[in-house]
């Protein structure tokens, strides 16, 4: 890694150390060391095939660790399943739309609660995401396959929130959306971090998207960590592509 490590101030909630994984004999991530803090919003940033959806896939335990340790609440996870890491409280939404398009809006909603069986629980977090994501109130019977490509990544954003996450692992949520709507999706993610003292690891290509609304950035190449700075200085970088 060419940048300084940033000292970790607080307890992270999630935190990879030499994180080397892949998939069967191909190796995509190497030494990787990464880390969140409650409340903290972390961008990574990098090019196609950087290894950014396998890091957020081996960090919730969808992918296999050849070495390395992952730590979530002060836990080691190596052994945990994805299962029960979305149990303990991380999410993740991939990039291709994770929703049912045949069932309409507020059964989508319902299915990202699927732990919960207090009804009146399921009502209260749907009408809190209404909130965030008005569209999903306005049109919840609508059969969620006709939404628009913005709207369905609201929607999966609105699914992930039902689950209550403490800390949310995004796949390139810009994908597929105009740049007005990348903007109001971002500044969505930013409040509900602030409001909710929710984490969020979010990994991009959109490099503004990102710069505006991190804490931190990590830029991956090659499946190594080659820069790690705050999302202050990030936004100062007029410079990206030598990076990636
Ligand atoms: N299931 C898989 N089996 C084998 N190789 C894979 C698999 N998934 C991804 N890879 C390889 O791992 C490397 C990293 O892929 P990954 O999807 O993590 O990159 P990425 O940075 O998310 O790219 P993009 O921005 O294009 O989504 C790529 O070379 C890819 O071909």
């Amino acid at each position: 890694m060419t940048g300084q490590s940033m000292e970790v101030a607080v307890q992270p909630i999630l935190q990879g150390r030499g994180i080397t994984a892949g998939y069967g004999k191909r190796r995509v991530l190497s030494d990787v060391d990464i880390h969140v803090a409650p409340g903290e919003v972390v961008g990574v940033l990098g090019h196609n095939g950087a290894g950014k959806t396998t890091l957020l896939k081996t960090l919730i335990r969808m992918v296999p660790l050849t070495s390395g340790e992952i730590e979530f609440e002060g836990e080691r996870v190596e052994r945990v399943s994805s299962v029960k890491m979305v149990r303990r409280g991380m999410s993740i939404t991939p990039a291709e739309q994770p929703i049912f398009r045949d069932l309409t809006v507020e059964q989508n909603l319902e299915l990202g609660a699927s732990g919960v069986s207090d009804r009146q629980e399921i009502r209260r977090r749907m009408d809190e995401v209404v909130e965030v994501f008005p569209v999903l109130g306005e049109r919840r019977s609508t059969i969620a396959g006709r939404f628009s490509g913005g709207q369905q990544r609201q929607l999966s954003l609105g699914i992930a929130l039902m689950a209550q996450p403490r800390i949310m692992l995004l796949d390139e949520p810009s994908i597929g959306i105009s740049p007005a709507v990348v903007g109001a999706t971002f500044r969505t993610i930013r409040e509900l971090a602030q409001e909710r003292s929710m984490s969020v690891l979010v990994v991009e290509q959109n490099v503004k998207a990102v710069t505006g609304i991190a804490d931190r950035v990590y830029v991956l190449r090659n499946g190594s960590i080659v820069l790690e700075e705050s999302g202050a200085e990030a936004q100062q970088r007029e410079v990206w592509w030598d990076l990636f």
